[in-house]
């Protein structure tokens, strides 16, 4: 079974919620990386955006994906845009195994409608943002990604279940030294 296992995906995708579950599944320790940067700052996502601006926060972002991903035996739920810089993605491709969680953009802004806690989406059209967010990133997560589960099924243990037997498959088709 493999040992480091990281969760890619646009915010709402259920990084986070799916994480929690995998990790306690399979005995490992569940991180969030922004948890991790709320932690390690002392103040919450939206306000690191409001002060510092995305940049700053993409900044601190990589270096938590980095102390992170040097860790072992961990279930990292990445924030959806930890894709975006290249160091970040050799990290992810590297030192785990990397799974994408797809939603569509529909099911996404059901699950974000009220929420206030994505900076990214506090704006007048969430729909048309989500929708660019997709066509940027998409390719990126298929880059990093070594199988993708959809997660519209709004059951997080099926999704568990799916994954589960998705690294089992990975880890039997393995070459044996
Ligand atoms: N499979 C799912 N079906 C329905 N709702 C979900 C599912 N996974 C997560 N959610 C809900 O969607 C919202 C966003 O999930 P979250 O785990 O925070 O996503 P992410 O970390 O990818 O941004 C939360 O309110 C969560 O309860
Ligand atoms: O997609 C993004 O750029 C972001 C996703 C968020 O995490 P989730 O994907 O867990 O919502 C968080 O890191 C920040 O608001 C930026
Ligand atoms: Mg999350």
């Amino acid at each position: 079974m493999v040992d480091n296992i990281f969760l890619v995906g646009l915010m709402g995708a259920g990084k986070t919620t799916i994480g929690r579950a995998l990790a306690r599944r399979l005995n490992k320790t569940f991180i969030d990386s922004d948890h991790e940067i709320e932690a390690r700052t002392g103040a919450s996502i939206p306000l690191i955006f409001e002060i510092e601006g995305e940049a700053s926060f993409r900044h601190r972002e990589a270096e938590v994906i980095r102390d992170l991903t040097a860790r072992s035996n961990i279930v990292l739920a990445t924030g959806g845009g930890a894709i975006l810089k290249p160091e970040n993605r050799e990290l992810l491709k590297a030192r785990g195994t990397v799974i994408y969680l797809r939603a569509s953009v529909a099911s996404i802004l059901a699950r974000t409608a009220h929420d206030k806690n994505r900076p990214l989406l506090q704006t007048a059209d969430p729909r048309a943002r989500l929708e660019q967010l997709t066509r940027e990133r998409e390719p990126l997560y298929e880059e990093v990604a070594h199988f993708v589960v959809e997660t519209g099924r709004p059951n997080v243990q099926l999704l568990v279940n799916t994954i589960v037997a998705q690294l089992e498959a990975g880890s039997a088709n393995q070459p044996r030294d």
